[in-house]
């Protein structure tokens, strides 16, 4: 498979050594917005940019009828109108606010704790994600991602930045020297707590999910996640 990347920072270098790993060809890896030219007849683009940079990006390779996988966190406004890009040139486009497979566990895990909290109204839930200090974005995707999966299961009706209140789910984003990613599920009530926890030791399980997923999309139109991927 013919891959280009889109973004060559920290997740673009490890992703392409995955890539060469798996046996696919990287004949694109690139640090500006694509061009028809650019991306050398790829089959599928893997986009780990920046969050000004990701929809001319995506736009660009979908318009190229190329399917692309998106890693880049911060942009989400803009996905509606990614998915229809993608739909109407009947190409294809996947978006994961984190490929680890472990952390596409912990989603479903978090859904269902959601949802068995119901039953007890004693508690209160808090996020919090820990992130090296380069990130430019805050919240972290996954940290949307959990606090989604938990609104649509429970009380919660909107999620904001710092400590729970009412029906408003809190994330406490913490910066910390270069923590790879970290995210934690608290809930408590007056007498204990429960938490799931997420810890990434390095950014080597985020590439591999991004390089399974592409190998996934090829030959498929639509939009799609991960959950598609993991038949999750
Ligand atoms: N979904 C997931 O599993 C994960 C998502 N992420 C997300 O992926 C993104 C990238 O992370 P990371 O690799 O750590 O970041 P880096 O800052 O290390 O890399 C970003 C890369 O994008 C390049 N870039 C800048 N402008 C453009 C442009 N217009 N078009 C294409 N590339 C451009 C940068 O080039 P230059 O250096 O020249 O500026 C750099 O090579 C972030 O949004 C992060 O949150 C990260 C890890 C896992
Ligand atoms: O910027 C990062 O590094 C990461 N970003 C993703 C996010 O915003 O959730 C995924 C991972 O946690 C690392």
């Amino acid at each position: 498979m013919k891959i280009a990347l889109v973004g060559y920072g920290k997740m673009g270098k490890i992703i392409d050594e995955i890539s060469q790993n798996r046996r696919h060809e990287v004949v694109a890896r690139l640090k500006e917005t694509p061009t028809k030219e650019s991306l050398n007849d790829a089959d599928v683009v893997i986009e780990f940019s920046n969050p000004e940079a990701a929809f001319e990006n995506i736009k660009v390779c979908l318009e190229n009828k190329i399917p692309v996988i998106c890693g880049t966190t911060g942009w989400l406004d803009k996905k509606t109108e990614i998915e229809r890009i993608a739909v109407e040139q009947n190409s294809a486009f996947l978006y994961g606010s984190n490929f680890s497979l472990g952390v596409n566990l912990f989603f479903a895990l978090n859904e269902k704790l959601a949802k068995l909290m119901n039953n007890v109204d004693e508690y209160q839930c808090q996020l919090e994600e820990i992130h090296h200090i380069h990130k430019k974005d805050a919240p972290s995707g996954t940290a949307i991602s959990i606090a989604e999966g938990i609104i649509e299961n429970s009380k919660y009706e909107a999620w904001k930045l710092g400590e729970t209140k009412d029906k408003e789910l809190g994330i406490f984003a913490i910066r910390e020297d270069e923590v790879p990613g970290t995210h934690s599920v608290f809930y408590r009530s007056e007498v204990d707590e429960i938490e799931i926890k997420h810890t990434a030791f390095n950014r080597n399980g985020f590439a591999l999910g991004a390089v399974i997923a592409a190998e996934w999309i090829v030959g498929k139109q639509g939009v799609f996640s991960m959950k598609d991927v993991l038949g999750l």
